[in-house]
């Protein structure tokens, strides 16, 4: 699929065929999480060649809250289209949860979150009320009905003549074991998943076999930090057969400790303690500054010939 890269103005191909082209080279895909339109610029900046937009992530920022299934539809994609757009170039894969409901809800993501210029989006098989996948105490539905969702999901690609691509992940290791968990992912691949995702895999044992088993069907690995399951480099991870890493901690936990540390010091020095070399100008052009300013000048515009 084509379409117009809003960001610099050359048609570009759909970032979701761009990842397809990642997922069939040789590279592990490295997505650094990021939680919002500013983590996702400096992620662009410094070069990533995909993103993953954390749910968790976007729970806290969006709303103040937990990843606990409070995030609707409408949240997750108005944060994903914000974040995708910012260079359509650059495929972002964006946490769907449930797909927010039945088979018509699920269609309904797969569309808007297509439309909104998502590349990859992955949907679980955790009940509605859903918890961040490395909390104790999930449950999931039926298999069934899990790829009810899958199904729908490919239909609704197929439908949009969609390169989206799909990622089916199972939070069934925690309370069912390993075999039916991949047992869950093989239905979902059959059903039409392009991607598996074991949540909480928690040792290389574990990892190695669900890869192997799932081949040639490629697997993403969530290395959130601190989480259930190991950290591994990305060529460990490579090794173990994984074709994906998401990092979905990598913006927000630096950023909690840098923000909490500097109002601590407003509070108990008086001063912000920040980095002088970081002036209102400095963080414009992290955010497209010289772009923005640009468009004006191309259409003839002085309005920023100051700035
Ligand atoms: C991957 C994940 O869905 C996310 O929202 O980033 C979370 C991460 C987390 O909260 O640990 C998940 O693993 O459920």
């Amino acid at each position: 699929m084509t379409g117009t890269n809003g960001s610099n103005g050359h048609v570009a191909m759909h970032a979701a065929t761009r990842l397809r082209q990642l997922l069939s080279g040789k590279e592990i895909i490295i997505a650094p999480g990021v939680y919002d339109g500013f983590s996702a610029r400096i992620a662009l900046g410094e070069g990533f060649d995909c993103l993953y937009m954390t749910g968790a992530g976007t729970c806290a920022s969006k709303l103040g809250q937990p990843d606990l299934g409070l995030a609707t539809l409408n949240d997750m994609r108005e944060h994903a289209e914000m974040i995708a757009n910012l260079n359509p170039n650059v495929p972002l894969i964006a946490d769907a949860d449930t797909g927010y409901g039945g088979p018509n809800m699920v269609a309904r993501t797969v569309e808007q979150y297509h439309r909104s210029g998502v590349a990859g989006l992955h949907i679980e098989d955790q009940i509605q009320s859903k918890r961040c996948g490395h909390l104790m105490g999930k449950e999931v539905v039926s298999t069934d009905i899990f790829v009810s969702r899958i199904r729908a999901a490919a239909a609704a690609r197929e439908k949009l003549g969609s390169d989206i691509v799909l990622i089916a992940r199972t939070d069934a290791l925690q309370t069912h074991g390993f075999d039916e968990a991949v047992k869950r992912l093989r239905a979902a691949i059959a059903a039409g998943a392009d991607v598996a995702f074991l949540e909480g895999v928690t040792s290389k044992e574990e990892a190695r076999e669900v890869c192997r088993l799932l081949s040639p069907s490629p697997v993403l690995l969530n290395m959130v930090e601190n989480g259930a399951t190991p950290s591994w480099t990305p060529e460990e991870a490579k090794e173990l057969g994984f074709r994906i890493l998401i990092w979905p901690f990598a913006a927000i936990a630096p950023a909690y400790e840098a923000i909490r540390s500097t109002y601590r010091s407003i509070k108990e020095t008086g001063s912000s303690g920040v980095n002088p070399e970081f002036t209102p100008s400095a963080l414009f052009n992290i955010v497209g500054l010289k772009e923005a300013v640009a468009v004006d000048t191309a259409a003839g515009g002085s309005l920023y010939n100051k700035v």
